[in-house]
């Protein structure tokens, strides 16, 4: 059995977070395992307290996977600050971890803010480079490229700005566009735009967790990332199209929404 890691925050409602992370895993029939970066007392109208993890106990929790357990891909979600990003990577390095995706999760669904301010710096020089790809939506890749982003083009722009310091592959997720929900992936050698028509679902909160975790589930696999990326959107377009409607706010995505088998590896 294919095994995955997530590094990322709890969500106490079950729709993104570490929760997200180990739906989407089992869904890939794939054994799922976790090292918990902070606790968030959140649900889907927004986020009520975050407790952090000390650097040291996520440094604890690494060593008890990777000593036993060696992960065949790792994703990294909610980090919230400095001292957090540098021990996680340095574990990585200690241990050679291989196919890393990281979401550089800063803002919540709901708008609630999941990184400190000075966590940005540390993000950026020293976790995104370490990507086999990263995943920022668009006002995350904003904040990385310094450039406004309101269409496609703007995006290939911003790739282009944040591969100066990211060797890895960069997916622009357009799920904050108005019209459609194209997600490009720009990497040193080509790019690719994955298209979808937008979903009329109100119910996204977890969709970022959802697809960098379906990418590291698809690069545990072997696949190429060009397909990790297509397969991981075929997935989270079918987890938002079988509309689960929870809770009063933007509610969770369905991962049951598969034929028994389809997902097999
Ligand atoms: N309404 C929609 N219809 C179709 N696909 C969508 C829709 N909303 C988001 N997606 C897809 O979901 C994936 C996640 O993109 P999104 O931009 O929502 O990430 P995010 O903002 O990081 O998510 P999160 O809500 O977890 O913070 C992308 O592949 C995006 O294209
Ligand atoms: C714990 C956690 N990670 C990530 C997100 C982003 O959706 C969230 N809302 N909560």
């Amino acid at each position: 059995m294919h095994t995955v890691l997530t590094i990322a925050g709890s969500d106490s409602s079950g729709g993104a977070g570490i929760q997200a992370d180990i739906k989407t895993i089992t869904a890939h029939n794939m054994y799922a395992m976790s090292a918990i970066t902070a606790l968030t007392a959140q649900n889907t109208t927004g986020v009520y307290g975050i407790q952090e993890s000390t650097p040291d106990f996520v440094a604890r929790q690494l060593d008890c996977i990777f000593q036993d357990i060696p992960p065949e891909a790792v994703k990294i979600g909610m980090v919230s600050n400095a001292e957090i990003i540098r021990i996680i990577v340095e574990k990585l390095k200690e241990y050679n971890a291989q196919n890393i995706v990281v979401d550089p999760v800063m803002v919540a669904t709901s708008g609630s803010s999941l990184m400190k301010n000075d966590a940005a710096k540390a993000l950026m020089a020293e976790l995104l480079p370490i990507g086999t790809v990263i995943t920022p939506n668009i006002p995350e890749a904003e904040v990385l490229s310094g450039y406004p982003i309101r269409n496609t083009q703007d995006m290939e722009q911003a790739a282009k700005k944040i591969a100066s310091f990211v060797p890895g592959g960069i997916l622009i997720k357009g799920g904050h566009l108005t019209d459609t929900a194209d997600d490009l992936l720009y990497t040193r050698e080509a790019s690719a735009w994955y298209r979808t028509v937008r979903i009329e679902n109100p119910n996204t909160h977890g969709t970022g967790c959802t697809l960098s975790s379906a990418i590291a589930c698809n690069l545990a696999a072997g696949y190429p990332l060009t397909v990790c990326i297509q397969n991981a959107k075929d997935y989270i377009t079918g987890a938002l199209k079988a509309n689960l409607n929870l809770g009063k706010g933007s509610g969770p995505l369905n991962h049951m929404w598969q034929e028994k088998g389809t997902c097999s590896f």
